[in-house]
């Protein structure tokens, strides 16, 4: 197949259309059509072969996780999302490989509604790049700046749980088959907490999505916002089979250190704390408090009040 055969065959046969697409795939350009008094919120993320995924990963996975860790930066934002770009490298045009990449991505397109409105497609080393474009009510976006001291600090979700699937899936680590299943399905299908995000507008005082692990994460919310804090690492929420696999220890440093985990870290002053619970319970997602916001510009980790010590920071492109 070429080129323009493929485009057209895989990508163009979307179930999502929305009404504020004027012109989608094909021209040079695709036209959409923003909301009144809204921003538009953008974000990109690369997904490359060996760095971010193995080369043996089920395509659906990676097309459904190449555009949920972008749709997490939107959540993280509390935006809702509207139109994405496909930039996709591939060494060759397998046909197997580009069905099941195609299945996974719209899958994904069409619960978030979001709509694919153009991209490109080269032949090189196999590599992924979307661009979401949401919206969001001026002045509503969720940022990491805008912690205060006494703020509280919470996460959804459970931590740690796609880095330990990882190592599982390399040998480094090994469970039983029921909690392995579950751990490699967090690791290959992410959930962007967007309704969460868009719950927590008018509530959370900073918010980030988790990429590159809470101990790495947290210190840009820490600086944006000029503030510190503590986290009470034995509250980090752990699941079931990360407990049963490995020691508290090893648990904790995936959960700190990891990577991956596409979790909402967000504050709350004390006077919405009341409101968390009716705002987040139409999201369908548990969240746990870890900490709390400290004047001092200084991240303390501790374990019953005793410091704590990660075997690392997070996960990081250049060391
Ligand atoms: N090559 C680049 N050019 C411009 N901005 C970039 C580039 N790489 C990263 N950024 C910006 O730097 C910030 C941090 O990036 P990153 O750590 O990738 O964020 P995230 O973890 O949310 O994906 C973001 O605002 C991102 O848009
Ligand atoms: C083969 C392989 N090695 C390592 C990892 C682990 N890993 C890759 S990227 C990453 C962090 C998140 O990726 P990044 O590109 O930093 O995303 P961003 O922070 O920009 O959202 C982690 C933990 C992986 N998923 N696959
Ligand atoms: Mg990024
Ligand atoms: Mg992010
Ligand atoms: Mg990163």
């Amino acid at each position: 197949m070429k080129e323009f055969q493929l485009i057209e065959h895989y990508f163009t046969g979307q179930s999502q259309h929305r009404k504020d697409v004027k012109l989608g795939i094909g021209d040079d350009c695709a036209l959409v059509k923003p909301a009144e008094n809204k921003l538009l919120a953008i974000s990109t993320d690369t997904l490359v072969e060996n760095v971010h995924f193995l080369p043996q990963m089920p395509p659906q996975a990676l097309g459904y996780k190449a555009l949920a860790v972008n749709l997490s930066d939107l959540a993280a934002m509390g935006a809702e999302p509207a139109w994405m770009t496909l930039a996709l490298t591939m060494p060759s045009a397998d046909d197997v490989w580009l069905q099941g990449f195609a299945a996974g991505l719209f899958e994904a397109a069409d619960y978030y509604m979001i709509s694919l409105v153009g991209g490109d497609t080269t032949r090189g080393p196999k590599s992924i790049t979307i661009t979401v474009h949401g919206q969001v009510p001026e002045g509503k976006a969720l940022t990491r700046k805008g912690a205060k001291p006494g703020d509280w600090i919470y996460v959804t979700g459970t931590l740690g749980d796609s880095a330990l699937g990882l190592d599982i899936l390399q040998g480094r680590q090994s469970t039983s088959n029921e909690h392995r299943e579950f751990l490699i399905n967090r690791h290959y299908h992410p959930s962007p907490r967007v309704l969460a995000g868009q719950s927590l507008r008018g509530l959370a005082s900073s918010a980030i999505d988790l990429s590159d692990g809470l101990n790495s994460d947290i210190r840009h919310v820490l600086k944006a916002s000029g503030v510190g804090a503590v986290i009470d690492v034995e509250k980090l929420p752990l699941s079931p089979a990360m407990r049963d696999s490995v020691t508290l220890e090893t648990a904790l440093n995936y959960a700190l250190c990891g990577g991956e985990d596409y979790e909402l870290l967000f504050t709350v002053p004390e006077a919405q704390r009341g409101a968390l619970d009716t705002a987040l319970s139409h999201a369908g997602v548990r969240f746990t408090q870890i900490g709390q916001i400290q004047p001092v510009n200084k991240l303390k980790l501790q374990f019953k009040g005793e410091e704590f010590v990660p075997t690392q920071r997070g996960f990081e492109h250049f060391q």
